[in-house]
């Protein structure tokens, strides 16, 4: 068994839930209210631009300029994601760019961001994992299941893409070929990075479908 098959089977119980969350399942409808997906769209250009920091950060450790050159290409590519937000979504939707991170928002970057740095590139490779994997899984669902005309379907199309797909099985490759010679110490690190990650997925969406503020 492949260590990220392992990861997929002790986290699915909180993957089925970010599927069944009502955000996704009213995106894959259509009906999902645009405050909703408008909350959403800004608080995830602020988490891409944190996400590039992180995964630069991690590729700095890989101690390989060819697992560099991928991180790298990740953290590019969210900058880039991050800006075609802006073209798109916050022109056609009239996002204001002012505002700070929500609870979720702000606990999911500062986790990802204090792992990539405090952490060794094995535990903190575990931790960046679900960003790829889930939001492949769930874009895939949704492209699977998608009720047409959908009003998001760009966002759709995106994370159910190849070019998103190859970014995706490039992690999974580099997690699994740190997992075969990591000690089992760090393994358990690493399933549990990958949780912790997991659980944060689901609180940014529900975040989003809350509308979530501080509560002071
Ligand atoms: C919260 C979140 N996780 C993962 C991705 C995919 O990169 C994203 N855009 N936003």
């Amino acid at each position: 068994m492949k260590f990220t098959d392992l990861l997929w089977a002790n986290a699915l119980p909180i993957y089925e839930q970010i599927q069944l969350h009502p955000f996704n399942q009213e995106l894959k409808e259509g009906t999902l209210p645009l405050e909703k997906f408008k909350f959403y769209i800004y608080q995830d250009s602020l988490y891409l631009a944190d996400f590039a920091k992180a995964l630069a950060v991690t590729g700095a450790k890989s101690g390989n300029s060819h697992e560099l050159l991928d991180f790298l290409g990740f953290a590019q590519n969210a900058i880039l994601v991050e800006r075609a937000l802006h073209l798109s979504y916050f022109k056609e939707y009239n996002i204001e760019h002012a505002g700070e991170k929500a609870p979720g928002c702000f606990a999911y970057t500062n986790y990802l961001m204090s792992v990539s740095a405090f952490e060794s590139y094995e535990v903190a490779v575990a931790a960046l994992l679900p960003c790829f994997w889930i939001y492949k899984k769930v874009g895939d669902y949704i492209y699977a299941n998608q009720i047409s005309p959908n009003p998001y379907q760009n966002w759709i199309n995106a994370y159910s893409g190849e070019e998103f797909g190859h970014s995706v099985q490039k992690a999974l490759d580099i997690c699994d070929r740190l997992a075969e010679s990591a000690t089992d110490n760090v393994r358990q690190k690493m399933i549990e990075a990958y949780l912790t990650a997991s659980r944060l997925e689901y609180v940014f969406w529900d975040s989003a479908y809350q509308l979530e503020q501080w509560a002071v």
